[in-house]
């Protein structure tokens, strides 16, 4: 419960924020003022016919990587049997001819194929038919999602995948990460499960949505599951900062690593027994952010493709032979996932069984106990899942078995952690796939003195309205307590189970203010507790664009350590800018530039560089510098920012300690 200094802290944060709300240095920097654009600033004059809404269009890129599954496949004669199989070069022009998937009219009007591939590359039309029916919020948010297809050779489907494809699905989204704002993964449904969760794993420090999704019925079927879903994941995945590895599937959205697949024959075809959908898609999109899970960490994103195949389900059965549970525990097996029954329970007048249980422990076999159950938990209230708990299991909660054999073979690749290390990483919540107790003291916004005094006075007395208030509340607190760098109310907002990552009216995060300001303090806090460095407010502005303008350069160098970067429309335009602060002999925003990552050497919008205009006007300080600066470009990730050394994730034992918020938008 805040106390009454806490108190005090966020009454003094409030005020702050109303007098703020007409201080023009907080607000957003105008349109005029922003950082050279996107393609967004080019197509505004142009979109006035098709977009009713006079203000500027921003466009956010999706990737799509299509690995096949059903969505893609047609009927193909096979040993004289009609069966489905997939049909390469197929989808992308198919896609174009749908209205739903492609508006070819923006495309045209706005010369998009003077920027982007006309054969991989498609924009999603702005608004659903009926204004009332704004099922995916694109007229509210007026963006447009620009997609670009990859697609896979050979196609699969996923009953043929092995570990190698998820490797390379991570290596293309590492590849690729900084150039789009999400990514979506066709993907057959049998074994879609097992990818999301070893992909949860091998995406460390995730910033981006990344969406796996596929259909039951091809898309080229009248009737299908396949345009739903892909039109879903898109809008979710170039719309909504959700920085996990999720699935979505019938209308929902489900964190990738608490799935399995439940029917074969349904459109709804999955189920998350355990953990409620982070999103449903009817007639509005609805988020459920404070089960959005986001990784505490300052460090970059990097996907781990080593994996180790030694792994196995063994699922218990009434009459089991000890010498079956022999042989399956026979090397190389280094890692098994035992579906016990029910809460975690084995027989226990089986000493055969338990004695080869224990002989695998005591080999270096790391055995998960994981329940047979579709929902539920291992624990060991029955004396028949303590023998479990006595032998050396780690109890796997309520994982899924794909998670928990995904999350094996991603941990015993680790290299450099001892075998203690790997059971104790095991038995930890990594990326939200398991529950975990927040325990008695946990105190939640409902709960709070301060909101209850507020609810008082307002004479609000439903649980409705009293979350109304939370919500309302929290982003504006938080934005305030930022704005005077109050880091005791931010940990109180924390503290009291809010969300430290929501945005105020304009999309402005605590992060973008943070960053505005120049408190370094304040964004190391926020990045600690999940901030994203890639949200972005309505001018289509991240943090790092406003550390950049306001020529914040610390928080620039933290913010880039963490991963943040300028899009690919920014990087191309950054030339424009550069020159001007050449030719002006603005040697500190050159550096900021530099360091913010903008190539020195890119020419401006009359083909000069930086240096050629600065040569041209004889500024030799300027040429000097930007010498200096190219020598001296700092290299990201190498050792160069040690201020923020205390957010490493490996501490001394060589145990990764992951920690994570399920809070935040
Ligand atoms: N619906 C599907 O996508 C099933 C297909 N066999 C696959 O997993 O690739």
């Amino acid at each position: 419960m805040a106390d009454n200094s806490t108190m005090t802290s966020l009454a003094r944060a409030l005020s702050h924020h109303k007098l703020d709300q007409c201080d023009p240095i907080d607000a957003s920097p105008s349109r005029a003022q922003r950082l050279p654009g996107r393609r967004r600033t080019l197509s505004c004059k142009s979109l006035s016919s098709l977009d009713t809404d006079d203000s500027c269009v921003l466009e956010t890129r999706v990737l799509v990587l299509n690995t096949g599954g059903t969505i893609g496949m047609k009927m193909h004669l096979v040993d004289s049997q009609d069966v489905l199989v997939p049909e390469p070069n197929a989808l992308f022009k198919y896609l174009r001819t749908l209205p739903i998937l492609h508006d070819a009219e923006y495309a045209k009007k706005t010369c998009l194929y003077d920027y982007y591939n006309p054969d991989d590359t498609l924009v999603l039309p702005r608004t659903l038919p009926h204004p009332d029916h704004q099922i995916h919020g694109l007229s509210k948010e007026n963006k447009r999602i620009i997609y670009t297809i990859l697609e896979y050779k050979p196609l699969l489907d996923s009953s043929n995948m092995t570990t190698d494809d998820w490797a390379k699905i991570g290596k293309d989204i590492e590849a690729n990460y900084e150039n789009y704002d999400g990514f979506v993964i066709l993907h057959g449904t049998d074994t879609m499960a097992y990818t999301a969760s070893a992909l949860s794993f091998m995406c460390e420090h995730l910033g981006k949505p990344v969406i796996l999704t596929g259909s039951q019925v091809p898309i080229y079927e009248m009737k299908n599951d396949g345009r739903d879903n892909l039109l879903g994941a898109l809008v979710i995945a170039g719309q909504y900062c959700i920085p996990e590895v999720c699935l979505y599937f019938y209308n929902k959205l489900y964190r990738g690593n608490r799935v399995t697949k439940v029917d074969a024959g349904s459109y709804n075809a999955y189920s998350s027994p355990n953990l409620p959908p982070l999103a449903t898609t009817e007639v509005d999109i609805a988020i459920n952010w404070d089960t959005v899970w986001r990784a505490n960490s300052t460090s970059k994103f990097k996907v781990s493709t080593e994996l180790n195949r030694n792994v196995g389900l063994l699922r218990l059965f009434p009459g089991i032979t000890s010498e079956t549970v022999r042989a399956f525990l026979q090397g190389p097996i280094e890692g098994v996932v035992l579906e016990s029954y029910g809460s975690g329970n084995a027989p226990d007048n089986r000493p055969d069984l338990i004695e080869e249980l224990k002989k695998a422990i005591a080999s270096g076999i790391i055995i998960m106990n994981c329940t047979q159950c579709l929902k539920g938990t291992v624990s060991a209230s029955y004396n028949t899942g303590k023998v479990l708990l006595d032998a050396g299991l780690i109890a796997g909660s309520d994982m899924t078995p794909e998670a928990a054999l995904s999350k094996l073979s991603y941990v015993l690749a680790k290299k450099n952690m001892n075998i203690e290390g790997k059971k104790k990483l095991m038995g930890e919540n990594l990326r939200g796939e398991m529950s975990i107790d927040l325990g008695a003291t946990r105190l939640c916004m409902n709960d709070s003195r301060f909101i209850q005094i507020i609810a008082k006075t307002l004479s609000i007395s439903c649980t409705e309205e009293l979350k109304a208030i939370c919500d309302a509340l929290t982003p504006t607190l938080a934005c305030a307590a930022t704005k005077i760098g109050d880091i005791e109310a931010l940990h109180a907002l924390k503290e009291m189970g809010s969300n430290l990552c929501l945005s105020d009216y304009d999309g402005r995060t605590p992060l973008h203010i943070a960053a505005s300001e120049g408190y370094l303090n304040v964004v190391k806090y926020l990045l600690s507790h999940g901030a994203s460095v890639y949200a972005r407010d309505r001018y289509g502005d991240t943090p790092l664009s406003n550390a950049v303008r306001f020529r914040r350069k610390e928080v620039v160098k933290l913010l880039r350590k963490t991963g943040a970067h300028f899009s690919r429309d920014e990087l191309d335009e950054a030339g424009t800018e550069l020159c001007s602060l050449a030719a002006s002999g603005d040697l500190e925003g050159l550096e900021i530039w530099s360091l913010a990552g903008a190539d020195l050497n890119k020419p401006g919008y009359d083909g000069r560089t930086a240096s050629q205009v600065a040569q041209a006007v004889g500024k030799t300080q300027v040429l000097t510098h930007l010498v200096k600066l190219e020598t001296n470009k700092p290299q990201i990730g190498l050792g160069e920012f040690n201020e923020c050394d205390e957010y490493d994730d490996d501490d001394e034992s060589g145990v990764i300690e992951f920690t994570a918020t399920m809070s935040g938008k």
